[in-house]
C-alpha cells in the first residue's frame, strides 16, 4: 500500500478507534487519567501510548528519528501487516501466547522479506521515498489484570511480548508503528486480505521464460510486475523474491536478482540450487542470464556484449554444483553448456541493438557471437573470486583461448542443465581484466563505471530479446530440447535409491522416478 502524505500528519492524528461506544474490551486510560485502579498502565514502557479509549500505539525509535528529520514532501510507502499468524505464531502451538516469550517468526524469512522490500529501490522517486511498516493487531482477549492466574492475558504480558518482538535483533532496525486494538470492534481498522502489499504473492500460470540479473541489473524497467513470489525449495530460498511480469501479449516472465536485490551475496554464496529449483517450480523452460565480465581479448572491448558458447570452470569446488547426491546418482551432458539454438537466434536478431552513451547506434559497441566472430568459440572462464585474477592467471586464461571471465556462470548453467532448462548467458564486458601490461588491473570502480553505461544496453537488449523469443516459446520452437533428458541419465538402480533424495527429485521432476517400495 503506497501512501502519499505527510508522515507527521498521519502520526499526529491516527484516526484509529474513534467512535467506540461499546464498553467491552479493555479500556485504556489516557496519560492524565491514571489512578490506582488502572495502575497497570503505569508499567507502560518503550513508546507505548493509548489513543482514544481502546487502542495502544507503539512507535519505534527508528520512526521517531524519521519524524524528527525533514519529511515534508516525501512520499511515504507503508507495508502493513496483521501480527498473529502473519508475522508471528506461538512457540507452544497454542492459539494465544502463554507468556511474553511464547512467540516465534511465522517463517524463517519473514524479516528478510520485509528488509528486502525496505531496501528495494523504486525507479525515479528512490530518493524521495520513506518506507515503514505498520502492524495492526486486534487484542480483544487482553484483560486488565495483575492476578497471576490470568497474567498471561494481561496488558503487561502483551506489551512485554510486543517489546520482545519489535526490539529483537531481526526487527529493531525496521522502522515500524504498531496499533493494537483492545476490543474486537476495531477489526475493521486492520489491514484486510489483499490490502497489505502492493503485489500478490501467488501466481497460478506457468512462467516459461526467466531472466537472471547479475551485477548492475536488479530489475527490468520495461516490464510491469504483476506478482512477487517468495519460494521455498528443498534447497532453501532463492537469492531474492522472484518478480513476475507479463508481456504486452500476456506471456509471464520471471526475474531473479542473482546477488539479491541489494547485491548482498558473494559469487560463492549465491544459492544456485534454490534459484534454479524455484524457477523450475514455476514452469521455467528458458533462462536468459546476464553477467558482467572481464574481457580476455583485445577485440572484445569494454561495453561490448558477448554470447559465449563454451565454459572453462575455474571455481574451487566449494559451490554446490549438482542436485544429485549419494543415493541418487545421475550425470547431465554438458559438452555444449549453453543453448546454441538460442545463441544463434540472438546472433541473428540482436546485432543492431547496442547504443553509445548518448543513446545513439553508432556501431561502436559490438555484439560478439560465434557466428559473427568467424565461427570461433567464445569461451567464458568462470573463476571463484571474490578477488579478481592475478596478471599471471589472466594471461594464462588468455593463452587458453578464453574470451571473457566472470564469477557466476558455474554452477548456475550446470544446475539449469540438470533441471532440463535451456540456458544462455549474455555477457556485458566491463574491463580488460589484468592481462594488459600497459594498463591497471581491473577494479570494481572500472566494472561499475562501465556497467552504468551498459545498463541502458542491458535493458534495451532484454526488451528486444523478449519480443523475439516470445513467439518461438509459444509455438514450442525453443525451450523443449532438454525435456526428458535427465530421465535417461540416472546411474543408481531403483533398489539403491535413497527415498529422501528421491523426494527432492520429485520437486524438480514430478513423476519421473516413482517412490517405489524398492528404494531405501
Ligand atoms: C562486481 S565485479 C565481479 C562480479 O561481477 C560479475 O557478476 P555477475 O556475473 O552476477 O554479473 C562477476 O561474475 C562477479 O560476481
Ligand atoms: N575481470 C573480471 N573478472 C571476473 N569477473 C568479472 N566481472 C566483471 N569483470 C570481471
Amino acid at each position: 500500500m503506497a501512501v502519499k502524505s505527510s508522515i507527521q500528519n498521519t502520526l499526529k492524528n491516527p484516526k484509529i478507534e474513534k467512535n467506540v461506544n461499546n464498553s467491552s474490551g479493555i479500556k485504556l486510560p489516557t496519560e492524565n487519567k491514571l489512578n490506582e485502579s488502572n495502575i497497570i498502565i503505569l508499567k507502560r514502557e518503550n513508546n507505548f501510548k493509548s489513543i482514544g479509549t481502546h487502542c495502544l500505539c507503539r512507535i519505534s525509535p527508528k520512526v521517531n528519528e524519521i519524524i524528527k528529520s525533514q519529511v515534508k514532501d516525501k512520499i511515504i510507502h507503508i507495508a502493513s501487516f496483521d501480527l498473529d499468524d502473519t508475522l508471528i505464531k506461538t512457540k507452544t502451538g497454542r492459539k494465544f501466547s502463554s507468556s511474553a516469550n511464547d512467540w516465534k517468526w511465522w517463517s524463517d524469512n519473514v524479516t528478510e522479506i520485509i528488509k528486502n522490500w525496505l531496501n528495494e529501490k523504486s525507479d525515479n522517486d528512490a530518493n524521495n521515498i520513506l518506507k515503514l511498516v505498520v502492524i495492526f493487531t486486534n487484542q480483544g482477549a487482553v484483560v486488565n489484570t495483575t492476578k497471576l492466574s490470568t497474567y498471561s492475558k494481561s496488558l503487561d504480558t502483551f506489551m512485554n511480548k510486543i517489546n520482545n518482538i519489535l526490539n529483537s535483533d531481526e526487527f529493531k532496525d525496521i522502522p515500524n508503528i504498531l496499533y493494537a486494538a483492545t476490543k474486537k470492534s476495531a477489526a475493521d481498522k486492520k489491514a484486510k486480505t489483499g490490502q497489505p502489499m502492493s503485489l500478490p504473492h501467488t501466481f497460478n500460470e506457468k512462467v516459461p521464460l526467466a531472466i537472471i540479473g547479475g551485477t548492475g541489473l536488479y530489475k527490468l524497467d520495461s516490464l510491469t510486475p504483476v506478482a512477487k513470489l517468495t519460494i521455498a525449495t528443498p534447497w532453501g530460498h532463492p537469492s531474492s523474491p522472484i518478480t513476475i511480469s507479463k508481456t504486452e501479449t500476456g506471456m509471464p516472465i520471471a526475474f531473479l536478482a542473482r546477488h539479491g536485490q541489494t547485491h548482498n551475496l558473494l559469487p560463492s554464496d549465491v544459492p544456485n540450487q534454490a534459484n534454479i529449483a524455484a524457477l523450475k517450480s514455476i514452469g521455467v523452460k528458458i533462462i536468459i542470464a546476464f553477467s558482467a565480465v572481464g574481457s580476455l581479448q583485445e577485440h572484445i572491448k569494454p561495453r561490448d556484449f558477448v554470447i559465449p558458447n563454451q565454459i572453462i570452470d575455474r571455481t574451487k569446488g566449494i559451490r554446490k554444483s549438482t542436485f544429485f547426491e549419494k543415493g541418487f546418482v545421475a550425470h547431465a551432458g554438458f559438452g555444449d553448456p549453453f543453448d546454441n539454438k538460442i545463441g544463434k537466434i540472438i546472433s541473428d536478431t540482436c546485432t543492431d541493438i547496442l547504443v553509445n552513451e548518448n543513446g545513439i547506434k553508432d556501431g561502436l559497441h559490438k555484439l560478439h557471437t560465434k557466428s559473427n566472430d568467424n565461427g570461433d568459440d567464445l569461451t567464458l572462464i568462470c573463476m571463484e573470486g571474490p578477488a579478481f585474477s592475478t596478471r599471471a592467471e589472466s594471461k594464462l586464461y588468455k593463452s587458453w583461448g578464453g574470451s571473457v571471465i566472470n564469477m557466476s556462470c558455474v554452477p548456475e548453467s550446470k544446475l539449469a542443465r540438470e533441471a532440463e532448462i535451456s540456458y544462455q548467458m549474455i555477457c556485458m564486458s566491463t574491463d580488460y581484466d589484468a592481462w594488459r601490461e600497459d594498463a591497471e588491473p581491473v577494479t570494481v570502480e572500472t566494472v561499475v563505471g562501465n556497467l552504468k553505461s551498459n545498463s541502458k544496453n542491458a535493458h534495451l537488449f532484454s526488451e528486444h530479446l523478449i519480443k523475439v523469443l516470445e513467439p518461438l516459446i509459444l509455438n514450442g520452437e525453443i525451450g523443449n530440447d532438454l525435456t526428458g533428458s535427465m530421465k535417461m541419465s540416472v546411474s543408481t538402480s531403483s533398489n539403491g535409491r535413497d527415498k529422501a533424495v528421491l523426494e527432492k527429485m520429485h520437486y524438480l521432476f514430478p513423476g519421473y522416478w516413482p517412490l517405489s517400495d524398492e528404494s531405501r
